[in-house]
């Protein structure tokens, strides 16, 4: 569904990203871990054509990210608040993307019925802007906006910061769902590798740009990434 090749990110000299290679198939949960710096955040940017590679290109469908539009009616992301628009209600909000998503207000209000616990009461109806909300509430919004209109590609940049204990659980089962009963490839980073184990099958973690590790998920895997993270700490 996603490759990457030859992809690099340079900035005033310095390789913030460096993938030879990545494929990422149709349906995987993906998490992407790694310490602050390490490239995560770059790496979606350059999928969602934030940015523009040093060198090198990313496919979505074979779809080449950097060159044509084609991708952005199947994908769609929630990397951080600049995603939403501060003046509008979180019902504005959710109608405006589903307009872009051709989802008329009747289907996005039984859309969101499904997601009566995940807000608990503080997201509709309270006729507050978004910019008004609490970090973990401007979250929430951000997650179900990524997930209008089906998307095939859903990517989201520490989707678990902020959020409580109760949605964070109720967060990890919507992801695992997603790929596994709709097919969604769903793309997350995480620096809560508890979270990112329990919800993604296949784990890269990157280490100043550079792929270090590609882990299909079992039951070793978060000791596995547990040594790994200790390892500096340990030399010392
Ligand atoms: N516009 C920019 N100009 C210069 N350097 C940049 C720019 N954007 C990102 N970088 C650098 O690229 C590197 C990778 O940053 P990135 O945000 O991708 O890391 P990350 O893994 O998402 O980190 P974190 O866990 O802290 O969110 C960092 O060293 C960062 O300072």
């Amino acid at each position: 569904m996603i490759t990457a090749t030859n992809l690099s990110k340079v900035y005033n000299g310095t390789t913030v990203l460096n993938i030879e290679h990545l494929d990422i198939p149709k349906g995987q949960n993906f998490g992407l871990v790694g310490n602050n710096g390490a490239g995560k955040t770059t790496f979606f940017s350059l999928l969602l054509d934030l940015i523009q590679p040093t060198t090198g290109n990313i496919f979505n469908k074979e779809i080449t990210v950097s060159q044509s539009e084609d991708w952005k009616p199947f994908t769609s992301a929630f990397i951080d608040e600049s995603f939403l628009i501060g003046y509008l209600t979180p019902e504005e909000y959710f109608y405006f993307v589903g307009e872009l998503r051709n989802r008329n207000k009747a289907d996005i209000d039984s859309f969101l019925e499904q997601f009566t616990d995940l807000f608990n009461g503080e997201i509709l109806g309270r006729n507050k802007y978004l910019r008004d909300l609490s970090k973990g509430n401007q979250k929430k919004v951000g997650i179900v906006a990524a997930l209008i209109g089906e998307p095939e590609v859903v990517i989201l940049d520490e989707p678990f910061a902020n959020l409580d204990p109760t949605t964070q659980i109720r967060l990890k089962k919507l992801l695992k769902e997603l790929s596994k009963t709709v097919g969604t490839t769903v793309l997350i980073s995480s620096h809560d590798l508890i979270h990112v184990t329990e919800v993604c099958e296949r784990i890269v973690v990157l280490d100043k740009g550079l792929i270090v590790r590609d882990i299909e998920t079992s039951e070793a895997t978060l000791k596995e990434l547990e040594d790994y993270f200790s390892r500096e700490i340990a030399e010392a």
